[in-house]
């Protein structure tokens, strides 16, 4: 029974992005209920490994610990980034997504060093270290900038700023717009990066609030927060990921936009990790389609090809491997600035 004397309980990740995220769900359910609210933070195993998440069993990493503790009544909406959401795992049985906050922003966003004299990324001298942990980012990055150096870099998004500003580990950073604006970091951004370029994940800048299933009087209430377009876009892009196999870290973008006529537009890319090759598919549906949308351009993908990008075997690596050190010997490191 919801009453007033026990508040909510709102779960996310530690992080100043996730935190953030929390406080804009209570901030939009204080408008429709009295009902007090309480944001807990939970440290998740994504949070506390700095290696590489494929090692934790994937992007999954961010979001177990919260479900576990949805599911064990400890705390009862779980707020999670929609892009940090596998495709190749269930949803935790007896949960759903009961609300998908407005998108404002699913586009990528650079952000450069303190003090740097260059705004975009084509402007970019050769050399300059780019720091980007997603396949995404980085085999779309060097498509179209084969001279820039994309490093490795990970944490939450406060802690890779560090990383850039104070340690020297790289000049510019790619992160998503949406959660930057969120994390009230919206005035470190030096470049929206258009679609054209850099096509977002499936997923991106979208807000979700997972509840248990059988809490339906709560879900009464968070339905209200829910955007149908958001929904359907994420709907579509979420059954191309699905059908794929993927999480967001894998070679994959997706990105669907509701049309002046209601209908769906979804674009899905796949590529290899230095941008070699690159799948590219558009699928056009209306709005009742959605997931059938999805599943198709996902199928019309694999037809081209898709399915050995996303398992790359050893040799593939070692190819990769091979590609970055010609790179680095070809393109010096750019001098920081
Ligand atoms: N992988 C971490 C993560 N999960 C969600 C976001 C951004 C916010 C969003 O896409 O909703 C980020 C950081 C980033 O990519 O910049």
């Amino acid at each position: 029974m919801l009453s007033d004397a026990q508040p909510l309980r709102i779960g996310t990740r530690t992080s100043p992005m996730a935190m953030a995220q929390a406080r804009l769900v209570r901030d939009h359910l204080a408008r429709t209920t009295e009902i007090p609210t309480e944001i807990v933070g939970v440290e998740t195993a994504g949070d506390r490994w700095y290696g590489d998440l494929s090692e934790l069993g994937g992007k999954g990493a961010f979001l177990r610990e919260v479900d576990r503790r949805l599911l064990a009544g400890e705390i009862d909406i779980a707020v999670h980034s929609v892009k940090d959401v596998p495709g190749d795992e269930a949803e935790p049985e007896g949960t759903e997504f009961t609300a998908y906050l407005r998108r404002q922003e699913s586009l990528d966003a650079l952000v450069l060093r303190k003090g740097s004299r260059y705004r975009t990324l084509s402007e970019l001298p050769p050399g300059t270290r780019v720091g980007t942990s997603a396949v995404r980012r980085r085999g779309q990055i060097l498509k179209h900038r084969p001279d820039l150096h994309v490093v490795r870099i990970r944490g939450n998004v406060n802690q890779r700023l560090d990383r850039m500003d104070g340690e020297n580990t790289c000049e510019g950073l790619v992160l998503n717009a949406g959660g930057l604006a969120r994390a009230e970091l919206g005035d470190r951004i030096s470049q929206v990066i258009p679609r054209e370029l850099l096509c977002p994940a499936v997923g991106a800048g979208v807000v979700g609030a997972r509840l248990r299933s059988e809490d339906t009087e709560l879900a009464a209430l968070v339905r209200g927060l829910d955007d149908p377009d958001t929904r359907l876009a994420v709907t579509a892009e979420r059954a191309m990921l699905q059908r794929l196999q993927g999480d967001c870290g894998s070679p994959v973008a997706g990105h669907c936009t509701v049309e002046e006529d209601g209908s769906l537009s979804l674009i899905g890319m796949v590529f290899s990790d230095c941008g070699g090759t690159f799948l590219h598919e558009q699928g056009h549906r209306p709005a009742t389609e959605a997931w059938d949308l999805g599943e198709g351009v996902a199928e019309a993908l694999l037809n081209q090809g898709a399915r050995p990008l996303l398992t790359p075997d050893r040799r593939a690596r070692e190819e990769r491997a091979a590609m970055e050190r010609r790179a680095r010997a070809q393109y010096p490191r750019h001098a920081p600035w």
